[in-house]
């Protein structure tokens, strides 16, 4: 999950506070689950039900570190613009390597990672398309849809889960993945506009 609790808009809070390192425990996290994203992707490759428990546990140790920089960097005070920039796009790296692998073992349709992943593109462009006017933290709804992404990717890993079950997760995961992406469109325009409002003044 990100690890800020900030909107945008609050950039004249963060000047006031002390630097934090960007080299914190936090960010350290972050990065240590960038590192692990071609280490479970080649896992997942590999012949045998031994790798693909071992691929699991690698995605599922991954998908905690990304529970536990944001309480850490929240508990901590370790918030810093690196870090709402470098969580989402660990977390995409990791949910894109898995969906891709999915998709290239034949195990989930091509479209379902295409919409996830031009989503997930398309926000990470926007961030930084309005970097200038303030950071967009992920919202609640964008952390949502980040666990209910992993719980489908976890139950078309999990072996024996039934394909009903499969299907609605990650159904439930694309809609959530759509619907907040569009919310996140609305965040930057809002955010240009009030840069543009407060630059007139
Ligand atoms: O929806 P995003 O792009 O803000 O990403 C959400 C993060 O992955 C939550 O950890």
């Amino acid at each position: 999950m990100t690890n800020t609790p900030e909107t945008g808009t609050d950039q004249t809070a963060a000047a006031t506070r002390p630097k934090v390192s960007v080299w914190n425990i936090a960010n350290v996290v972050t990065v240590i689950r960038l590192a692990m994203v071609p280490f479970f992707a080649f896992c997942l490759f590999l012949p045998g039900p031994g790798w693909r428990v071992t691929a699991l546990v690698v995605f599922l140790v991954a998908s905690l570190t990304d529970l536990l920089d944001g309480e850490l960097a929240r508990r901590y005070g370790l918030v810093t613009d690196f870090g709402k920039i470098a969580d989402p796009i660990a977390d995409k790296a990791l949910i894109g390597a898995a969906l891709i692998s999915l998709s290239a073992l034949d195990e989930l349709a091509w479209w379902v990672t295409i919409v996830i992943l031009g989503r997930e593109l398309g926000v990470t462009l926007l961030r930084f398309a309005v970097i200038r006017h303030g950071v967009i933290p992920a919202s609640y709804g964008g952390k949502v849809k980040t666990v209910l992404q992993i719980a489908a990717i976890v139950s078309y890993m999990w072996p024996g889960v039934p394909e009903p079950i499969r299907w609605t997760v990650m159904g439930a995961a694309v809609v959530v993945t759509v619907g907040t992406g569009l919310d996140y469109v609305i965040r930057a325009v809002k955010l240009r506009q009030v840069a543009k409002r407060a630059r007139a003044q």
